[in-house]
């Protein structure tokens, strides 16, 4: 099933039918046929429980799985605007290395990890350009490192700073301007702004928006924040056990989540806006990708479960009942199997189509 962004808008990434393996004793299937289109200039928001493949899926589009991970099948392929499209499988050595960065940039959790510790941020910004733009002298190379410092709200006086003089904000502020170093195409941020305090996560989104609009790069933001995503995705791709069980456009999918897995993770976490509401969570917990059940692999965890779940694997298809349109791969939504709709309750979206007395206090379903 594929995975097309709007009619019309032109595409930057296409990821088809990816899937991921990590060998060992018992592989594990960490990403299981996934496709999906990412459109120039877009914020594609993925979300979903720790563990259902989100990260695995980010260093496969980007060829940074390590082994054992491998791409076991599928294609990702990079859709330049002026030029033919590029299969990313195909690149290797110096054509990978100018790829990344130039065309694709990663921002990953955990700045401090990511910044080398024993080296000023002026040279780590500035090896940036000594790798891909040798022909830059150290007045353009230095004058390039300040602007890239002042795009993301760093006075220049930090250049002759390490890493552990910064705080937690400044140092991913730091990576999303590396980031930015080569103006890419696209930028993938895995859990960028996790480690940080509220406040500070909203200034490093306000500013990743801000840098957004100006140079035009495509985001692919993953979290298992979704509540943070439905605020700055244009779309949202939902991923439960290694597959997206729920596609569609942000707007779309806050009003009506189709997929009862979607259905749960909105009843889990705080609206940013609107009236107060009890928390429930998804009793249960996601299923071990080394061995994935044979059918839906939210089934075991489903109050909308039937027989068929437990063996046919549900394909993505157009799930809709009165409101906006999503993708949901959901029996449920199978016309073939499930001629009458969803029943009222997920339909209604409810997680619990049988709700007991309301608790009491609200909690946090995390
Ligand atoms: N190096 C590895 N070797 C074996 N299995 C791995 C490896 N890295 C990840 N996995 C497994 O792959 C599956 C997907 O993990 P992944 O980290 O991609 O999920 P995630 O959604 O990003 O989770 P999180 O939000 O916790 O980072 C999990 O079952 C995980 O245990």
């Amino acid at each position: 099933m594929t995975l097309d962004s709007t009619p019309g808008t032109d595409v930057v990434l296409s990821v088809r039918d990816l899937s991921v393996v990590y060998d060992g004793a018992d592989p594990v299937r960490a990403v299981r046929g996934v496709s999906f289109d990412l459109a120039r200039g877009e914020v594609l928001g993925i979300a979903g429980e720790s563990g259902c493949g989100k990260s695995t899926l980010a260093y496969a589009v980007t060829r940074l799985l390590k082994p054992p991970g491998r791409v076991a099948s599928g294609q990702v392929l990079f859709r330049p605007a002026d030029g033919p499209p590029v299969d990313l499988s195909t690149l290797h050595g110096e054509a990978l290395r100018r790829f990344r960065w130039n065309r694709v940039a990663m921002v990953f959790q955990g700045a401090m990890n990511a910044l080398n510790p024993v080296l000023s941020v002026r040279r780590q910004l500035a090896d940036v350009f000594t790798a891909h733009r040798p022909e830059l002298r150290r007045a353009e190379r230095e004058d390039r490192c300040r602007e890239l410092l002042d795009l993301v709200g760093i006075g220049p006086e930090r250049l002759s700073s390490y890493p552990h003089e910064l705080s937690g904000g400044m140092r991913q502020r730091v990576l999303i301007a590396m980031a930015m170093a080569l103006r890419p195409d696209v930028v993938v941020m895995d859990e960028p702004t996790t480690a940080l305090d509220v406040v500070v996560q909203r200034d490093i989104l306000t500013e990743i928006d801000r840098l957004r609009a100006r140079f035009g790069f495509a985001v692919v933001f993953i979290t298992h924040d979704l509540s943070l995503l439905l605020e700055i995705s244009d779309r949202l791709a939902v991923m439960y056990g290694g597959r997206i069980v729920e596609y569609g456009r942000a707007a779309d999918l806050h009003t009506a989540a189709h997929h009862p897995y979607t259905v749960g993770l909105l009843r889990s976490f705080p609206r940013l806006r609107g009236e107060r509401t009890v928390l429930h969570g998804i009793p249960g917990s996601p299923p071990d990708l080394s061995r994935p059940p044979a059918g839906c692999a939210f089934t075991a965890r489903c109050p909308y479960a039937f027989d068929d779940c437990h063996h046919t694997d549900p394909a993505l298809l157009t799930a809709h009942t009165t409101g906006p349109t999503t993708r949901a791969a959901c029996l449920h939504y199978d016309p073939a199997v499930r001629p009458d709709g969803p029943p009222e309750a997920l339909h209604a979206g409810r997680f619990d189509p049988d709700p007991g007395p309301a608790p009491s206090t609200g909690g946090a379903g995390r």
